[in-house]
């Protein structure tokens, strides 16, 4: 892809959209060749899950994970993750998605659903400002194999982690962004992510994303915020955790919307701090925190075990 001479022109790009391969670090998922997941949201009533079950066992799939969960059993709404295993998978998908479609839609309220193979890792995009711990770590986690994903590139709004990005191998674009020029800046990004990846990850991206950029990107985005939402919204939440006095920080994965930090929440967690830890402090104490949450969530997403319902989530962990 060729940089287009403009203002906005990044100091480099080297990037070509990835293409479907093994999850980073191993080698095309050959155990998961054969697994598949089906996952359906519907309105809740009797037999949904001996139809699904007669389904796959009519398409000799057999179930080897089943979750579900319903929000009221009387008119409520209905989620449920199956993972099956079936021979030659790869090439009976197409077909068990047309009898899906032909046969259980119409049974059964659906709002959602998909059958997908395991073994095809998320192509994810990441975008960070300057702070490295949750990319470094998606990076490593993503290299060592405890990620189903291929990381295939990273935006960044400043030039400051090019050298340790590609020193994973994995294309680096400097993207400035000032007020004036963010919707260019959005620009150069959307064609850079439209239609090239499922997921982009923002990892300590401290720019404020537009609802065009949100229409137009074409996947879900998922968003570390360094505090316990919805308690302190917005930039510097540590330094107003510090004059608050909490005792916990913590930090809180979710998919974004465009309401700041309002998105679905997927994932969180808390360290105790005391009076005696300054604002540093609770920012290192917090950093592992949010490592640790974001993997967790980008896992779980990953492996489909997130299900969104309005502004909440279902989460088969
Ligand atoms: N539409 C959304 N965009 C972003 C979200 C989101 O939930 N919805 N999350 C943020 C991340 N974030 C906190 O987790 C965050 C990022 C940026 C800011 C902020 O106030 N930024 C200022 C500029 C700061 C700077 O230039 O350094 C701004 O954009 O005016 C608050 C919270 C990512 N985007």
């Amino acid at each position: 892809m060729t940089a287009t001479p403009s203002t906005l022109a990044p100091t480099t790009v080297d990037f070509a959209p990835p293409r479907a391969a093994g999850a980073q670090g191993k080698s095309g998922g050959g155990e998961l060749t054969d697994l598949g997941r089906l996952i359906l949201h519907c309105a809740d009533q009797p037999g949904i899950v001996a139809a699904i079950s007669r389904f796959l066992a009519d398409h000799d799939a057999n179930i080897i994970e089943s979750d579900q969960s319903t929000s009221d059993p009387e008119g409520g709404h209905f989620f449920l993750r199956m993972v099956f295993h079936k021979r030659d998978l790869q090439a009976y998908i197409e077909q068990m998605e047309a009898t899906f479609e032909a046969s259980i839609t119409d049974q059964f309220d659906v709002t959602d659903w998909s059958i997908t193979s395991a073994s095809a890792p998320k192509r994810v995009a990441v975008m960070v400002s300057k702070y490295d711990h949750c990319l470094l770590d998606l990076l490593w986690r993503a290299r060592r194999g405890e990620l189903p994903v291929q990381i295939g590139l990273v935006i960044s709004n400043h030039a400051d982690l090019a050298a340790e990005v590609r020193s994973f191998g994995v294309p680096f674009v400097h993207i400035p962004v000032t007020r004036d020029t963010k919707a260019e800046a959005e620009a150069k990004q959307l064609e850079l992510l439209r239609g090239n990846f499922d997921l982009v990850v923002l990892a300590r991206y401290m720019q404020i994303i537009t609802n065009d950029f949100l229409e137009k990107v074409g996947c879900p985005i998922i968003n570390i915020h360094h505090s316990f939402l919805p308690a302190f919204i917005g930039a510097g939440p540590y330094q107003k955790a510090k004059d608050r006095g909490v005792k916990l920080v913590g930090a809180t994965a979710h998919y974004v919307t465009e309401d700041l930090d309002e998105g679905p929440i997927i994932e969180q967690d808390v360290v105790r701090v005391s009076h005696r830890d300054d604002v540093a402090t609770l920012e290192r104490r917090g950093a592992d925190v949010e490592r640790s949450v974001l993997h967790r969530a980008v896992l779980w997403h990953c492996e489909d075990r997130v299900l969104r319902q309005d502004n909440t989530t279902v989460v088969f962990a």
